[in-house]
């Protein structure tokens, strides 16, 4: 399928520049975010070849330190920049430790891999894809997660494409497990999300949206089942109703290129959203801590007179105080003002000089 080269994801991200002239629309960053073995590597190299095929132009940055080899070319790759076995050797760790502390030392870099994404292109980004580590609580639950996700979302329009692997969430439990974990990760970032039911190849996904649609069908499903487990999972479907009720979803297969511009389209949508919610979110936050600083300074001032009043020094002018002037006129530099102070020195030194004679 040929497709045009706007897309609503990039129209999301455009905006007026300084210059008064439209700037090139922003890219619409996708995080895959999904458990181990959900297909999050491989749904990328689909993603790339399918931005590839419908000429749209995208950017890979991978955030697994520990993938041994990648299906796709990535533009960042963080094993560029940190060796995760090293970095296990260096500060005797293990496995997820290692992976962990290779992550927070690339967070530490990561104001240079956003100015990478901003440098201007031509044809303009559109998509920015990013791989995170296949221990999701590394990603979601770290400093560097919260970080990477945190310059992304205030440089970009951000979303979240949370992975579920279709066959295994057949099982009513394990769907409750992701759905859980879906939830957290939206809470915690705030960003839109989009639920990607990858590997529809092997298992259709509607039963997982007649779930998210319908309590009964889901508690009908856990019916054979009542294991204390089973109870829970039947009490937390009550409580996720309004994660289901405003969540995307999609079918893909990653290994059929199956869902592909559903997908593009729902990634449109939620670039949408975020500039319709989280964008107004952001400056008020920014708002939020300029007027939390003011009064800061505020109290900090105030305190400062009353401990000067205390020791009365505040009283009347201090030996050596004076009012604040401006330095020298209009156009005369500090220099030149200083220049003027010594010249009217040399004036009054002068002018002793004809007294004493
Ligand atoms: N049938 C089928 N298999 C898939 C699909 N997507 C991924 N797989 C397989 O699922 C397995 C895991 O895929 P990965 O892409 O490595 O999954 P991942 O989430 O990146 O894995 P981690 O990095 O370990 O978390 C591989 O064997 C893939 O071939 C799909 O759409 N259909």
């Amino acid at each position: 399928m040929e497709a045009s080269t706007s897309t609503p994801a990039a129209d999301a991200g455009a905006g007026p520049s300084t210059s008064g002239q439209t700037a090139a629309p922003k890219p619409t960053v996708i995080l895959v975010i999904g458990m181990a073995g959900s297909g999050k590597t491989t749904l990328i190299q689909r993603i790339n070849a399918h931005l590839h095929a419908t000429k749209r132009h995208g950017y890979i940055i991978n955030m697994d330190p520990a993938v041994a080899s990648l299906p796709y070319g990535a533009n960042i790759d963080i094993r560029d920049t940190v060796k995760y076995k090293n970095v296990m050797k260096q500060y005797n760790l293990g496995p997820n430790g290692g992976i962990l502390t290779s992550c927070n030392l690339f967070a530490t870099r990561f104001d240079q891999v956003i100015q990478l994404c901003e440098k201007p292109r031509d044809p303009p980004l559109e998509y920015i894809v990013v791989d995170t580590p296949g221990q999701i609580e590394i990603f979601t639950w770290s400093a560097s997660g919260a970080i990477v996700t945190e310059l992304f979302a205030s440089s970009f329009p951000t979303l979240v494409a949370y992975v579920v692997d279709t066959p295994r969430v057949t099982n009513p439990q394990t769907f409750m497990s992701n759905m859980l974990q879906a939830c957290s990760i939206l809470y915690k970032t705030k960003l839109p999300m989009l639920l990607l039911f990858n590997k529809v190849d092997v298992a259709r996904h509607e039963f997982a949206l007649d779930w998210m649609k319908d309590f009964d069908a889901y508690t009908a499903a856990l019916e054979a089942d009542s294991s204390y487990a089973a109870t829970l999972s039947r009490s937390l479907a009550l409580v996720l109703d309004s994660f289901y009720a405003n969540m995307r979803a999609v079918g893909v297969s990653a290994l059929t290129g199956e869902g592909m511009e559903e997908m593009l389209a729902q990634v449109g949508e939620c670039a949408k959203e975020y500039k319709e919610f989280y964008v107004p979110e952001l400056e008020k936050a920014k708002a939020d801590k300029a007027a939390k600083e003011q009064a800061r300074q505020t109290t900090e001032m105030a305190k400062l007179q009353a401990d000067m009043a205390k020791s009365q020094i505040g009283g009347g002018e201090a030996e050596g105080q004076g009012k604040v002037r401006e330095a020298g006129p209009a156009g005369v530099g500090a220099a030149g003002a200083r220049k003027m102070e010594v010249d009217e020195d040399e004036d009054e030194d002068e002018a002793e000089d004809e007294d004493d004679e």
